[in-house]
């Protein structure tokens, strides 16, 4: 799928240019020859040169949820439309016609899979989820605005109502009325000219629809009402219906659905701790074994201990990270765990699943030494052991993730529940088989987000911002071993940018004399006082 990934977005962006060039060619030979070029085919060679101007390596480009929207819009609507009209089944196949097939079959071959259907809803669930999630302005949003970032364009009519039709596939009733109502308002506002009679009608129509599924018939009348002189069928019949489904007791304001994951998606938009709480959060020198260095510690909460250590990567090991894992990148997957119908719990391992948009590639030390160090600076920082070994590792591989536009995962543990010594899953290579759990989860920020992506605990109501170099660290196991459910955390959705993180599992094998259990059950760290 292509939305999930920037990088298939670039080559969609760098194929496109190629389709550009020789849409162009095809159109002057048929010229040259004094044959009719398709107006609709004219206007899009036309439109596609003015929206190209702007892309520059179009690395910008794709940064903006409203600009991977036209890029996929186009290849799934409109250079689809091209195609069906140059190739069509009657047509005679022309040389020019030939030529530019060559070209298609070309870069399709390049991108392995056309984007299809498919990846058009996932970039209009992309666009309702950063909606959502940021509580954008719809009217800014459709024209392209997100804070201080502009798309190139603002989305057109017929995107909009992409979006609005995805709402109703996914019976998302309440967006569907929304996206529906601020097209609806654009129309109006826009000058007469640019828009025929029937696609306000239409559009109009399908409004009035959406209030009537919400329960609000009375609206849909209120709509239609200015359309009733023009006699239309089709209207005055859904008015007759919409009046006698209408009941006198009908509220003024239609109710916003509640969230799934109200505090996720606060804290997403901002920190939720009190002034009082935040008062008490301390940065601060934390010692390590080398008596010159120290560690740049900001404590985010404290119980449990999330912290974030400044400065733990190089650009230039963020860099050899990257172009590691670029080759290897693939969707993310997880867990899922199914109750079946007698309460018997079945485990789906390595499922893709919309809980977690993302690519992720596994990066073993023992195939890059190198990295070896970034594990030491680990357990310089941390104490515990971070190294990677192919039988009884102490911790897991480095999993780099990019997340693209919309990319997020929602709050989950990162605890496995797995036993140490004992093989829980399946799926799992000697390496970790038989370590145990996630005791502790680190993770490196290898980039500046420019909108969204923070990392945030719902639970304990905390939240990290990402900035590049830096890396979060805390225990998901108790100092007893016990699982620690106010762990719960998630990465919340790229708004503008694309994020990338490298995550490092230390699991409890190797960890004996490094981290004790404490005397009781319901012992805790004994961090250095501040
Ligand atoms: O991207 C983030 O901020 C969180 C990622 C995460 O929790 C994970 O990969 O397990
Ligand atoms: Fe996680």
């Amino acid at each position: 799928d292509f939305f999930s990934a920037l990088y298939k977005l670039q080559d969609l962006l760098r194929e496109e240019e190629k389709l550009q060039l020789d849409l162009s060619r095809y159109i002057s030979s048929v010229q040259e020859n004094e044959q009719d070029v398709p107006l609709e085919i004219l206007r899009f060679s036309e439109s596609l040169k003015i929206k190209r101007k702007t892309i520059n390596d179009g690395s910008a480009y794709i940064e903006h949820p409203v600009n991977d929207f036209h890029l996929l819009y186009r290849f799934v609507v409109e250079w689809q439309s091209v195609f069906d009209i140059i190739f069509c089944k009657d047509c005679e196949e022309t040389e020019a016609a030939k030529d530019f097939n060559f070209t298609v079959q070309l870069v399709s071959k390049r991108l392995g899979l056309w984007p299809s259907s498919y990846d058009l809803d996932g970039a209009s669930s992309a666009l309702l989820r950063l909606w959502k999630v940021y509580k954008l302005d719809l009217n800014e949003f459709i024209n392209g605005i997100v804070q201080t970032y502009t798309a190139d364009q603002p989305m057109s009519d017929d995107e909009v109502l992409t979006v609005a039709k995805f709402a109703d596939s996914v019976k998302d009733d309440y967006s569907e009325m929304r996206w529906l109502k601020a097209l609806y308002k654009r129309l109006q506002t826009q000058d007469g000219f640019s828009h025929s009679q029937t696609t306000v009608i239409r559009v109009a129509r399908s409004l009035a629809a959406s209030f009537y599924k919400l329960g609000f018939p009375k609206k849909g009348i209120f709509i239609l009402e200015p359309f009733q002189s023009l006699e239309n069928r089709d209207i005055n019949s859904d008015v007759a219906f919409y009046l006698s489904n209408a009941t006198s007791d009908e509220n003024e304001t239609i109710p916003e659905p509640a969230t799934e994951d109200a505090m996720y998606e606060a804290l997403c938009r901002e920190e939720q701790k009190s002034l009082h709480e935040l008062a008490k959060l301390r940065c601060f020198l934390r010692d390590t074994v080398i008596p010159y260095y120290k560690a740049k510690e900001e404590v985010v909460n404290y119980e449990p201990r999330i912290a974030i250590f400044h400065d733990v990567i190089s650009p230039t090991s963020i860099e050899h990270l990257k172009s590691i894992a670029s080759k290897g990148l693939t969707r993310s997957t997880v867990f899922l765990e199914n109750t079946g119908p007698n309460g018997q719990v079945t485990i789906t391992y390595g499922k893709q699943d919309n809980i977690r948009v993302s690519q992720t590639c596994w990066v073993r030390t023992d195939e890059y030494p190198e990295l070896s160090r970034l594990e030491n600076r680990i357990q310089l920082i941390t104490g515990l052991s971070a190294e990677y070994k192919p039988v009884r590792s102490h911790s897991e591989k480095f999993q780099v993730v990019n997340y693209g536009v919309g990319g997020m995962y929602t709050a989950h543990h990162d605890y496995t529940e797995y036993k140490l010594g004992i093989i829980s899953n399946p799926m799992d290579s000697e390496d970790i088989s038989t370590s145990g759990d996630r005791m502790a989860t680190w993770m490196f920020y290898m980039n500046d987000v420019k909108a969204g992506g923070a990392t945030v605990f719902p639970e304990v109501r905390t939240r990290i911002p990402v900035a590049k170099g830096g890396a979060a660290f805390w225990f998901n196991l108790r100092p007893s071993g016990a699982t620690d459910p106010r762990t719960l955390h998630g990465g919340c959705p790229v708004l503008v940018g694309s994020k990338w993180v490298t995550n490092k599992w230390i699991r409890e094998e190797g960890q004996m004399d490094r981290r004790l259990c404490g005397l009781t059950e319901d012992a805790v760290e004994d961090f250095p006082k501040i």
